[in-house]
């Protein structure tokens, strides 16, 4: 099943749970706007290459669209429209004035230099420049982008409307990105992770950890476990795998990726498959890559008690159900990872004020948003006895409803 049936499948149960109308389940369901773009650029040799680029608009009924850009090779319109319509859920989880959105083109990063890579983005952005807007649709960065992606859609989206500064989050600081956004994905997975075990009568620093995926998400998510004296057993990149039972000492493999450009070769740790850490020996298991890692052929082989989706995506149904009879407990991608796009809700924010915060509010307001979260989703598990992805998709799914009702929306 792909993303977009999976997706479609978890709303479906939610809307059944909440006994939703069914014309407002199929308008809750069908994206407000798809866009499919051809972005041709000149190589650094001067030959022409096309490359295709979506945004889905996926629902405004709580105000403007928002989520990320991805650049991968497997970028394509069901996977956009997955994503899309998670954002809807997760901004309505996090109860941040927004709807979702999310953006791709289908493309190798790592293969194109920094000049391609800053061509295809400006082209990208002349393509869709007048169907985004600062209260329309804000996009920000995902998988293969980055703030640098991010200041080249602003400085370009700034040359048709005017200078616009809050027309993407994740920008550098020094652009008018705020303090705090580039960890907050990683610090909201942590923020998650601790409430989690609370509710268990844990505490990260009892617990070891294996964490697929070493890029924004997956490193500053290690580095915070790290600091609060959590136990990393086991990392991965797209290269492989790196663990040491007695923790890595992730300070040092932070170094190594960013001297070498791969946790290949690090000398404070065995090398392992990536399939093989997946199912690595641990208490809590955090994807932060690729979705759909966690399907019906590996499921049954996952040690980790607790399972943390920093990824979007990454439990496939089967898995799912294979999991939950083993007794896992998974805490959904439109809870755990909402840190990001919480903190570009903040972004966004002081853009439009023109006034800055320090990081430490920051941070604060984020685990005041992510603790809250975790209550009001808690409180949906017990109130219709369903587990935690459930919980979440049920307070989404029910926020936007409502949303959409009061508009007089409903078909
Ligand atoms: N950035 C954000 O704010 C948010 C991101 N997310 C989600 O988090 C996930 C990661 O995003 P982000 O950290 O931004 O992306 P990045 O591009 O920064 O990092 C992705 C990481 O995944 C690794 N990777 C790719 N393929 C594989 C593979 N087959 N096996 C193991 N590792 C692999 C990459 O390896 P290498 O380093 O070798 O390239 C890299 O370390 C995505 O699912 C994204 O949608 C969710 C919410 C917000
Ligand atoms: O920060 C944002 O606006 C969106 C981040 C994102 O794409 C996501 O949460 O999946």
């Amino acid at each position: 099943m792909n993303a977009l049936a999976a997706t479609n499948r978890n709303f479906r149960q939610a809307a059944r749970i909440l006994g939703l109308d069914s014309k407002l389940e199929k308008s809750l369901l069908i994206p407000f706007r798809e866009i499919k773009v051809e972005c041709t650029i000149p190589k650094d040799d001067g030959t022409l290459v096309s490359y295709v680029g979506f945004r889905v608009q996926h629902d405004n009924a709580r105000g403007p669209m928002k989520g990320g850009i991805r650049y991968h090779p497997e970028v394509d319109l069901d996977e956009v429209n997955a994503l899309a319509q998670l954002m809807t859920w997760k901004t309505a989880v996090v109860d941040i004035p927004y709807g979702g959105a999310k953006g791709g083109i289908g493309c190798v990063p790592k293969e194109l230099s920094k000049s391609e890579l800053e061509r295809l983005t400006r082209v990208f952005t002349q393509k869709i420049h007048d169907l985004i807007g600062i209260n329309t649709d804000v996009p920000a960065p995902d998988m293969g982008t980055n703030a640098q992606t991010m200041a080249w859609i602003l400085d370009e989206y700034s040359k048709f409307h005017g200078h616009s500064l809050a027309i993407v989050t994740g920008k550098p600081v020094d652009l008018g990105g705020s303090l705090g956004r580039e960890a907050a994905t990683g610090r909201g997975v942590v923020y998650a992770t601790e409430a989690l075990l609370a509710e268990h009568g844990k505490h990260i620093k009892d617990m070891t950890f294996t964490i697929q995926g070493f890029g924004n998400v997956g490193a500053w998510a290690a580095r915070i476990i790290h600091e609060r004296g959590g136990k990393v057993v086991a990392v991965s990149d797209i290269t492989g795998a790196v663990k040491n039972q007695n923790g890595l000492d992730i300070p040092a493999l932070l170094n190594h990726k960013e001297a070498t450009g791969t946790l290949a070769g690090f000398s404070g740790g065995d090398a392992m498959s990536s399939d093989e850490l997946l199912t690595h020996d641990c208490d809590v298991l955090i994807p932060c890559a690729l979705g759909g890692v966690l399907n019906g052929e590996n499921a049954d082989s996952v040690k980790a008690k607790y399972i943390v989706e920093a990824a979007n995506h990454p439990t496939d149904p089967d898995a799912d159900e294979i999991l939950s009879k083993k007794g896992a407990v998974i805490l959904p991608d439109i809870y755990a990872n909402a840190g990001g796009v919480t903190v570009s809700y903040f972004e966004w924010v002081q853009n439009i004020q023109g006034f800055m915060w320090d990081e430490e509010h920051v941070n604060r307001e984020l685990k005041k948003y992510m603790t809250r979260a975790f209550h009001n989703l808690k409180n949906m598990c017990q109130s219709h006895n369903c587990n935690l992805r459930m919980g979440a998709f049920t307070l989404g799914v029910n926020r936007v409803a409502r949303a959409t009702q009061l508009r007089g929306w409903e078909a």
